[in-house]
């Protein structure tokens, strides 16, 4: 069992919210910059690499409104990359003080945006006239995946950082009133981290999957926007309310459970019968758990491991010091408030192959 860790990062006032607020304008310093990016990893990314390392998966996503920091956290700029390529890099220099280090592994990643409920792949080529787009479907055991969704295999980290301009430069971005290239669409970096591994002499492998979300920004509707724009926006919003009723409903299932387990050793430590009190424990448990609407957004549904079963899970609320953005930091902060009651079900996903004696013997 593992709680959701939140981090709350919140970025320099701009020149914009410095004139509004009346203060001296304060320019970011590049090698300030660089130097937050990295201590954002140095305190998360370096989690979520050591999660990985054991076989977990692991989901990280930044979440706050329109122009609050989150493609600068996740991705980054030239002069301070951002989580995503650093947790990249890592991947390929890993270091030894982790764990054992594999016999080999193997790095696979896929880039998709959710622009407007679909599901749009960022490093396939498509002919623009006609942007295809693709189908989630539900595997009984593996859970939400995208059908035909392309997989890449990366031997290196150069490899990674070209697929990652791709995908960037393939996202939907537009001006919005408070941000000039506003990300108009949820961005699911995933990779796919297999490592063979001997156990007792025996082939094994454990395979961890990484989910870096950035995604798109909450604002308020501007009746001056387009049509477009309008639309965007209210689908954004709709996969966000969804995320946060989602959140929430999960927060509240997790603490009842929590609480169903401490009158069970409560009850179990006065009753000297473990069947009777597991009984009660766990039917009072599962029955009052309530329904988890995840499939109502395609982020959400995308998202159903990472946010309610087997993932370790990192939410990164980004917030701006603005006195404006006084109601977007608070109904962030709620949203992060309810995260971090969420209790996931993380687990190694070792999968170990058949010895090669006994397929001839079944052969
Ligand atoms: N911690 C920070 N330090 C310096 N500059 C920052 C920081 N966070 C954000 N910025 C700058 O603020 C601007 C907006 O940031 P960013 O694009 O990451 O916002 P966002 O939350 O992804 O917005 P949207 O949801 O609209 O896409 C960018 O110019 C970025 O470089």
């Amino acid at each position: 069992m593992a709680n959701v860790k939140v981090a709350v990062r919140v970025r320099p006032l701009s020149k914009r919210e410095n004139a509004e607020e009346g203060r001296i304008i304060v320019e970011v310093d590049n090698k300030v910059a660089k130097v937050r990016n990295i201590k954002v990893f140095q305190d998360l990314g370096t989690s979520v690499l050591s999660g990985a390392f054991k076989g977990y998966n692991i989901c990280l996503f930044a979440y706050g409104q329109t122009g609050s920091g989150k493609t600068y956290t996740m991705m980054g700029t030239p002069a301070s990359v951002g989580l995503t390529p650093r947790i990249c890099e890592g991947l390929f220099s890993r270091q030894d003080d982790y764990s054992e280090q594999p016999a080999s592994c193997r790095v696979e990643v896929s880039f998709l945006e959710i622009y407007n409920e679909r599901v749009r792949d960022l490093l396939k080529q498509s002919d623009h006239k006609k942007p295809y787009t693709l189908r989630v479907r539900e595997h009984p055991e593996t859970g939400p995946y995208v059908q035909g969704l392309s997989q890449h295999l990366v031997t290196d980290y150069k490899q990674v950082v070209g697929l990652l301009e791709e995908g960037i430069a393939k996202r939907i971005t537009a001006a919005t009133h408070i941000h000039d290239a506003s990300s108009r669409s949820h961005a699911i970096f995933t990779i796919h981290y297999t490592q063979a591994i001997l156990e007792n002499n025996l082939p094994s492998e454990i395979a961890s999957k990484i989910n870096l979300v950035d995604l798109a920004g909450s604002e308020r509707a501007d009746p001056s926007y387009c049509k477009d724009r309008i639309t965007e926006g209210a689908n954004i919003n709709k996969s966000l309310v969804t995320l946060g009723i989602v959140i929430s409903t999960l927060a509240q299932n997790s603490q009842m459970f929590s609480s169903c387990q401490s009158i069970n050793s409560i009850t179990s430590e006065g009753d000297s019968s473990p069947v009777g009190s597991h009984t009660t424990g766990s039917v009072s448990g599962t029955r009052r758990q309530a329904y988890i609407p995840y499939r109502d957004s395609i982020l959400t549904w995308l998202l159903k491991d990472s946010l309610g079963g087997n993932s370790k899970t990192i939410m990164v609320a980004t917030i701006s010091p603005a006195s404006s953005s006084y109601n977007e930091t608070m109904s962030t902060l709620r949203y992060a408030s309810n995260a971090k009651n969420i209790i996931n079900k993380p687990r190694v996903n070792e999968v170990r192959p058949l010895p090669r004696l006994y397929y001839l013997h079944i052969f």
